[in-house]
């Protein structure tokens, strides 16, 4: 495992989704994003960890054509899907492409009921047999989420955190995404509410659609992903699959919040990484901990 490794996958060429050498900014001051490489392979959980501000949300707006929206530019880098380049589109041109992001705060329509607001995740549906692929689509959502199905004619603005959260997930579901970039799902959320929704995304994925999961909340984040990169002030800091980052002694002390065991003696130090290890005056950045 690497600070500087290029992937934390195998690399193989059927790559859901490829980020390379992505550069993100914000006007001329802040570069929020710099020289990520990442790879969602086919069927894959995918986890991006990082304190507050480490640039997970706008790699995920990058992906999702969104970043102008926040006054943010991808300058410099690829990003694909399939076979699709995705660098500098739209965000009508991604959800072309199958990719379908839940912002962070949940932002479900709240004056709309529950299947107004799932309608609305259809908008950008193209193509034949359209009105059977959202019957089969509100379907598959009413199963993953019986609440929103119980709720359906209530207006989404008095549901709760979580089932808002429920909602937010099944809208863009309806949108029948390959790739679904989620960011923050469990935040304020409470612990049974975040099992459940960990739950219902190794559900969704097992469906077959390929998952970038952007989360503070490391334990559960690495606990549904397969590979996981953490992000540090915009550059990937670790890379490698989710049970051996977990176990890394970097990884447990300052995103798990757990004290050390071993005196300074991370993997990656193991490894001749010195880049991946600590600095002495860093401040130790104790993400939320997951609790069961
Ligand atoms: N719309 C914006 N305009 C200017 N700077 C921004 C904007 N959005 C984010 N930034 C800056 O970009 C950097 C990365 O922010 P980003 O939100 O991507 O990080 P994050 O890892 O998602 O953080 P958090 O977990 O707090 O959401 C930060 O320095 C942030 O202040």
């Amino acid at each position: 495992m690497s600070a500087t490794a290029e992937s934390a996958s195998s690399g193989d060429d059927s790559a859901l989704l490829r980020l390379r050498d992505l550069d993100v900014t914000y006007g001329r001051a802040v570069r929020a994003v710099r020289a990520v490489s990442i790879e969602v392979p086919h069927g894959a959980v995918v986890a991006v960890l990082g304190a507050n501000g480490a640039g997970k949300t706008s790699l995920l707006r990058a992906v999702s054509g969104t970043l102008p929206l926040h006054g943010g530019t991808v300058d410099g880098g690829r990003i694909t899907v399939e076979e699709t380049a995705l660098t500098g589109r739209d965000p009508a041109a991604a959800v072309r492409a199958g990719v379908v992001q839940v912002p962070e705060g949940r932002r479900v329509f709240a004056g709309l009921t529950v299947a107004e607001n799932l309608r609305a995740g259809t908008l950008g549906l193209r193509g034949s047999g359209r009105a059977a692929r959202i019957s089969t689509a509100l379907d598959r959502v009413f199963a993953l989420f019986p609440v929103l199905a119980d709720r359906r004619g209530q207006r989404a603005g008095l549901l709760s955190g979580g089932e808002q959260q429920m909602l937010a997930i099944g809208r863009a579901l309806m949108a029948e995404p390959r790739l679904l970039l989620l960011d923050e799902p469990s935040l304020g959320l409470a612990p049974r509410m975040v099992s459940l929704i960990a739950e219902v995304i190794t559900e969704i994925n097992r469906q077959g659609v390929g998952v970038l999961l952007v989360e503070q909340n490391a334990a559960t984040a690495l606990r549904l992903a397969r590979h996981a990169y953490v992000l540090d002030v915009g550059r990937v800091r670790l890379a490698g699959p989710a049970a051996r980052l977990a176990a890394t002694d970097e990884v447990r002390r300052l995103y798990l919040g757990e004290a050390p065991e071993a005196p300074e003696s991370s993997e990656a130090a193991e490894a001749g990484d010195e880049s991946a290890s600590p600095a002495p005056d860093r401040p130790v950045r104790t993400l939320r901990r997951w609790r069961r």
